[in-house]
């Protein structure tokens, strides 16, 4: 992907950070994702008394997309953004649903406070995963 839409992806998921809905771990995190038709979707981590009812910035992002009527593997790219020190991974949850809406070669950028960015993608992130195509 053009660095110039990595950055704009990137500056989307730190942006929406604010609106992170995290009192119980104060752990706020932001996503972004890009359509393959170029429309753009964020989300944040949003917390519940029931911690277990918590739901992370990443699906929040490509739930909100699935809600407007995207199907799944129309998704181009997913931008990640916590105020760790090092690049903050997605939960295992978080990457099974990458698995079913994403292609694996799919890019994840994963970004870290002092800006530096990390590119991976869905396979890197779930090798030998279960997906579609083993039911
Ligand atoms: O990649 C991640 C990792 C964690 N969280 C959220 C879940 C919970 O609200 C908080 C602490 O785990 O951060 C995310 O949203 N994305
Ligand atoms: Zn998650």
């Amino acid at each position: 992907m053009k660095q110039e839409k990595i950055d704009n992806l990137v500056e989307e998921a730190i942006n929406i950070k604010p609106n992170s809905y995290s009192p119980y771990s104060n752990f706020r995190v932001g996503a972004a994702i890009e359509m393959n038709d170029g429309e753009l979707f964020t989300g944040v981590n949003i917390e519940n008394v029931s911690f277990g009812a918590t739901n992370c910035a990443e699906r929040s992002a490509i739930f909100t997309a699935i809600s407007q009527g995207y199907q799944p593997k129309t998704i181009k790219a997913i931008a990640v953004s916590g105020d760790t020190d090092d690049f903050l991974p997605p939960c295992s949850i978080c990457r099974q649903v990458m698995v079913e809406f994403c292609e694996p070669e799919t890019p994840v950028y994963l970004t870290r406070k002092d800006g530096k960015v990390l590119e991976t993608s869905v396979e890197g992130l779930v090798p030998f995963a279960f997906s579609t195509m083993d039911m």
